[in-house]
């Protein structure tokens, strides 16, 4: 038997080549450490001090050991090889990695982002106090534009793709649903980017026909068409960079173009996103716009585009009538509430959604409407938003908890995007896509007293980290990252830096 105790921070680097066909095999690797997750809703947040994980060469989960009995080190080692009985038939050259031994780190599965704009992340924080019509008309849709233009786009496109793949892989992002611009080619390099990498992703070039206000930005209807379809071959054999279909959302889009792609996501088995009821005066145009249909869920399902495969973002005034359309259909909502107070569009009743309606609600930063990069961040904002909805409403239970968001940015979102039985939490047969938490990481904010250390597998105490690390920490705290196995961050590296 050969084994291999690395001390943290010399683990294997990524090597992106294998991505279209190379044949790099990965060692197969066991993690101790204190994993956290929520693999059901009513399970709430599982701690799981002292476990002992199996990830095989394909990246995949292959056994789970919760408590792990054995002693850390090589004699846990031997006693393991011993007793594993697991499929991997010739288990003699491993590679070991134990964070259990220090009470500030421990492992959570890779945030899941279910809706987030590529194109507009150079807006961040521009644009403050503009409704969203407006924002879009002043804002938005003059950026996205740029990526259209011969004299720029690839270059434009290159640079704020690179930063907003590696910003949010860095703040522990491992699989994200993402709006670049209605241009193909610039999607296109996109998805390269993605590959390069090794974010998993999906890639939804947008499409809009429509666009009354604004008439620069759009395209007619049968190009916009050809191009999805162009976009769809692009990634056909891809397996972690997916294309998505991706009408904007239904003010700008005619009826034949929501129909046609409705049609498009059945024939090629493709998801579906777009935004829903994110703005008062977004629903009046849609109703004005739409007469025969009886509500803004309705014209989505009236075109074919409502599905267990379909991302809703936003979703903040929905009528009990569309509720129950979108149970119905098995879609996901996609939670944004830093653009939804950024935009001032509202404070949507999530807690209602996910315990009364039984919706499943997933996150998005949704940049640049939102100013966040990070999920953690999502999930504290989507917290405080639920107090001043309850504070508003009067009613408590409007409130979401510590569990409600981890399992948002981890499990909702692994179901959102169709990939529940791969994603999300740690169970054999899943991918390995994952974040290193560390709450005395370098720079970070995250101060742990000695008496809030937990002992002895204290689960309140464990409760109050996670708590402490979703309120004070950052990506700072988010010291590793990996997909797929592969390790894409590695911030304890010497010389590591964002690209
Ligand atoms: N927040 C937000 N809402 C939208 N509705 C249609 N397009 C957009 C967009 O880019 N951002
Ligand atoms: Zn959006």
């Amino acid at each position: 038997m050969t084994y291999f105790e690395e001390p943290p921070g010399v683990e294997e680097t990524f090597e992106p080549q294998w991505n279209r066909g190379g044949s790099y095999r990965k060692p197969y690797t066991l993690y101790r450490a204190t994993f956290i997750h929520t693999p059901t809703f009513e399970t709430g947040i599982v701690i799981s001090p002292n476990c002992l994980v199996g990830v095989n060469s394909e990246g995949t989960i292959d056994f789970v050991r919760e408590e792990a009995s054995q002693p850390a080190g090589i004699d846990g080692i031997r006693l393991f090889k011993q007793e594993y009985t697991g499929p991997v038939q010739n288990l003699n050259h491993f590679k070991y990695v134990d964070y259990s031994k220090d009470c500030y780190k421990f492992i959570v599965p890779g945030f899941i982002d279910t809706h987030i704009h590529a194109s507009q992340y150079p807006n961040i924080g521009i644009g403050l106090g503009c409704p969203l019509l407006d924002w879009l008309n002043n804002y938005t849709f003059k950026l996205e534009k740029r990526f259209s233009d011969p004299k720029e786009q690839m270059e434009l496109a290159k640079l704020v793709y690179t930063k907003v793949i590696n910003r949010t892989l860095k703040a522990g992002t491992t699989c994200a649903s993402y709006f670049t611009t209605i241009d193909t080619k610039t999607s296109k390099l996109f998805a390269d980017l993605l590959l390069k990498y090794g974010q998993r992703g999906f890639v939804g070039k947008v499409c809009m026909d429509h666009n009354e206000e604004y008439p620069e930005y759009q395209e007619p209807k049968d190009k916009s068409l050809e191009a999805m379809k162009d976009l769809i071959g692009y990634c056909d054999g891809l397996t972690n960079v997916k294309p998505i279909i991706t009408p904007r959302f239904a003010p700008v889009c005619s009826s034949s173009l929501l129909k046609q792609l409705g049609q498009l996501a059945k024939d090629c088995k493709i998801p579906i996103q777009t935004h829903i009821s994110e703005n008062k005066d977004e629903i009046k145009l849609v109703e004005g716009l739409f007469p025969e249909c009886d509500n803004y869920a309705s014209v989505y399902k009236d075109h074919g585009l409502l599905g267990s495969s379909t991302i809703l973002a936003h979703a903040i005034h929905l009528s009990e009538k569309e509720c129950n359309v979108i149970k119905k259909e098995n879609c996901s909502l996609s939670h944004c509430p830093t653009s939804n107070s950024f935009i001032s569009s509202g404070e949507a009743p999530i807690h209602k959604y996910l315990y009364e309606n039984k919706i499943n609600v997933s996150l998005g930063t949704d940049l640049s409407g939102g100013y966040e990069q990070s999920i953690l961040g999502v999930m504290k904002h989507s917290i405080m938003v639920s107090h001043h909805l309850a504070m508003k409403t009067e009613k408590s239970k409007d409130k979401l908890s510590i569990h409600d968001v981890f399992y948002m940015a981890t499990r909702a979102g692994a179901i959102a995007v169709g990939l529940k039985d791969k994603l999300g939490s740690f169970e054999a047969g899943k991918q390995f896509d994952a974040q290193l938490i560390d709450l005395d990481a370098i720079g970070a904010n995250t101060d742990v007293f000695d008496w809030q250390i937990p002992k002895n597998n204290e689960k309140d105490k464990w409760l109050d980290l996670i708590s402490k690390w979703i309120f004070s920490g950052d990506d700072r705290n988010c010291v590793k990252v990996w997909v797929d196995g592969n390790l894409v961050v590695d911030k304890l590296r010497l010389g590591w830096v964002l690209v």
